[in-house]
C-alpha cells in the first residue's frame, strides 16, 4: 500500500512538473483554440470549405490566432497591417513544411524553395518575365499583348463555332487557349486543340489541383498516403509529375536537335538552359528546370483561369452588370472587336467586376502559405522556427468590419463615387498577398484577366443554362469546390454572338 501511494505520488510530481514544462512552451504564443494529440485541429476544419472554419475562428480570436495542423504549428493573420509587416520580412519569407511543397516538390522550383536559393531563382524569373512584357509600360508590353491576344482570339472563335444554343462548358476552351499562352511563353510552342499529350497534360491540371488542398490531411499527416484514398490520389500526383517532366525532356531534345524558331529561343526553356550551360550556379540544373517549367505552369494558368471562370459565371449570373461592362467596353473600343491593354485604365466598372470576382472568390481562399526561418515576434506574440503562416484571403475579404454586404457580389464598392475611378488599393483585398514573395506573375495575371474578359464579354452575351434558374441551384453552385485552388463546380455556360 505504502509503495502505490509511494509511486502514485512519484507520477503526480512527474505530471505536474512536465506539464508545467509543456504549459511554459505554450507561454506568449498567440491565441487559439486546442486540438487532439497528432492531428490537432484538423478534425474541426470543414474539408469542403475550410475557409468557412478559419472565417468563424477569426470572430472569435481576432487578428492574429494559432491552431495545430497535424502537428505543424499554424498562426493565422487576418489583419492587413499585421501581414504586410510580416510579409516584409525575410524571416517569414519560407515556405511551411507541407507535404506538398517538401514531400511532392522536395523544395524544387519556386513555389516551394526556400533560403537562397528561392531568392536566386525568384530574381532570375522575376527578369525573364519582365524581359518578355510583364511591364506596365514599354514597347515590349506590346509582344506580351499580342501573345495574350492571340489565346483570346483563338478562344473567341471556340465559343462561337458552337451552337449558340448549345451550353459549352467554357473550361474546355479556356485551359486550351490559356494554356497555350503559358507554353508559348514558357517552351515557345503551342499545341493543337486535339494533341493527345496536350489533352493529358490538361486533364492532369483540372485532376491534379482537386486532389489536394492546402489544409487538406495529407499535408499535415504524410502517412495517409499509404491508406486509401489518399493512396491513389498521391499515385496520381506522382505519376503525373514524373509524365509532365518526360514531356519537357522531350520539347527540349527537340529543340536541341535543331527544332528552333525566334519563339523558342525567347522561351523560359532556352533561357535557363543557357543558364545552365554557363555554370554560374548550381541551382541551374536539368531537375529545378523541370520545376520551374512546372511551376511556371500551374501557378500561371490554374489561378488566371480559375479566376476567369468565376468572372464570367458572376457575369451570367447578373446579367445587368454584364450589360454594363458591355456598354462601357462599347464606349472605349466602338467597333474594335479585341481589347488592348491600353483600354483598361478606360474601363474602371469592367476592371472594377474583376477585382468583385476575386475578393468574393480568392481562387486560393486560405492564401498560399509561408513558414517562419528561425524564431521571431509578430504582434505582441513569440512565433516559433518552422511555423506555418496562413494569409486566409476570404476572410480577409469578407471581413464585416472592411466589407458592406460582404457576401454580395458588388462591383460598386471597387468604384470611387466622387471620381468614377477604380479604388485599385484596399487594405483588406489581398488576391496577390504582399511583400517579399508577393505573386511573381501579378501582372500578368492582371493582362490576362482583362484580355479575355474583355475579349469575350465584347463579343458574346454569357448566360446560365435552365438548370441554375432556380436561384437555390445557382448559389449552391456558387459554393465551388476546393483543392489546391477553390475552382467553379463543373458547369456550362450559353455565349451568344453580341
Ligand atoms: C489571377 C491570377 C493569379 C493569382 C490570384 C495569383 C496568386 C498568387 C499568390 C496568392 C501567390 C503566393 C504569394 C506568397 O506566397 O506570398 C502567388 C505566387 C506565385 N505566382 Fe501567382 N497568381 C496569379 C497568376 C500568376 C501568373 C500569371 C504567374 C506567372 C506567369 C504567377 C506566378 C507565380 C509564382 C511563380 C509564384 C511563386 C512566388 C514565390 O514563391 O516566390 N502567378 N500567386
Amino acid at each position: 500500500m505504502e509503495q502505490l501511494i509511494f509511486w502514485g505520488s512519484c507520477l503526480t510530481v512527474l505530471t505536474i512538473f512536465f506539464g508545467f514544462l509543456w504549459l511554459k512552451t505554450l507561454e506568449d504564443l498567440p491565441p487559439g483554440p486546442w486540438g487532439l494529440p497528432i492531428v490537432g485541429y484538423l478534425p474541426w476544419i470543414d474539408p469542403k470549405e475550410p475557409q468557412q472554419t478559419l472565417a468563424r475562428l477569426a470572430a472569435t480570436y481576432g487578428r492574429i490566432f494559432s491552431l495545430k495542423m497535424g502537428s505543424l504549428f499554424t498562426v493565422v493573420l487576418t489583419d492587413p497591417a499585421l501581414i504586410r509587416e510580416a510579409l516584409a520580412k525575410d524571416v517569414f519569407s519560407d515556405r511551411a513544411d507541407l507535404f506538398l511543397t517538401h514531400g511532392i516538390m522536395d523544395g524544387n522550383g519556386i513555389v516551394a524553395a526556400n533560403g537562397p536559393k528561392w531568392k536566386e531563382q525568384r530574381r532570375f524569373l522575376s527578369a525573364f518575365l519582365k524581359s518578355a512584357g510583364m511591364l506596365k509600360v514599354g514597347i515590349k508590353r506590346d509582344v506580351m499583348q499580342n501573345r495574350i491576344l492571340s489565346g483570346v482570339n483563338e478562344a473567341c472563335k471556340m465559343l462561337a463555332d458552337g451552337n449558340e444554343k448549345k451550353p459549352i462548358n467554357a473550361l474546355k476552351v479556356l485551359i486550351h487557349t490559356m494554356g497555350n499562352v503559358l507554353n508559348e511563353l514558357l517552351f515557345g510552342i503551342t499545341y493543337a486543340v486535339d494533341d493527345p499529350q496536350w489533352r493529358y497534360l490538361q486533364e492532369l491540371a483540372i485532376e491534379g489541383v482537386k486532389l489536394i488542398g492546402v489544409a487538406g490531411p495529407l499535408n499535415f499527416l504524410p502517412f495517409l498516403r499509404f491508406f486509401p484514398p489518399y493512396r491513389n490520389s498521391i499515385k496520381y500526383i506522382l505519376e503525373g509529375k514524373k509524365k509532365t517532366h518526360e514531356e519537357y525532356k522531350a520539347i527540349s531534345q527537340r529543340q536541341d536537335e535543331g527544332a528552333r524558331s525566334e519563339k523558342t529561343e525567347e522561351s523560359l526553356l532556352s533561357i535557363f538552359k543557357k543558364e545552365m550551360r554557363s555554370g554560374k550556379s548550381e541551382n541551374f540544373n536539368e531537375e529545378q528546370m523541370y520545376h520551374i517549367l512546372a511551376d511556371m505552369f500551374g501557378a500561371g494558368v490554374e489561378t488566371s483561369l480559375t479566376t476567369l471562370r468565376w468572372f464570367l459565371l458572376f457575369m451570367a449570373a447578373y446579367p445587368k452588370i454584364q450589360d454594363e461592362v458591355y456598354q462601357e467596353l462599347l464606349s472605349v473600343m466602338n467597333d474594335r472587336e479585341d481589347p488592348l491593354l491600353n483600354d483598361f485604365a478606360q474601363t474602371p466598372f469592367t476592371e472594377a467586376c474583376i477585382a468583385e470576382t476575386q475578393r468574393i472568390r480568392p481562387v486560393v481562399p486560405l492564401g498560399i502559405p509561408h513558414g517562419t526561418r528561425h524564431d521571431t515576434e509578430l504582434g505582441g506574440y513569440r512565433i516559433p522556427q518552422g511555423a506555418m503562416i496562413l494569409i486566409p484571403q476570404f476572410v480577409l475579404h469578407t471581413n464585416p468590419c472592411a466589407w458592406d454586404r460582404p457576401h454580395s457580389f458588388d462591383p460598386n464598392r471597387f468604384i470611387d463615387k466622387n471620381t468614377g475611378k477604380m479604388i485599385r488599393s484596399h487594405d483588406h483585398f489581398m488576391p496577390f498577398q504582399c511583400g517579399k514573395r508577393v505573386c511573381l506573375g501579378d501582372e500578368m495575371a492582371r493582362m490576362l484577366l482583362f484580355l479575355f474578359g474583355a475579349g469575350i464579354l465584347r463579343k458574346f452575351r454569357v448566360s446560365l443554362t435552365e438548370e441554375y434558374e432556380n436561384d437555390d441551384d445557382l448559389q449552391e453552385m456558387l459554393k465551388g469546390e476546393n483543392g489546391i485552388t477553390w475552382a467553379p463546380k463543373d458547369h456550362d455556360l450559353l455565349f451568344s454572338r453580341r
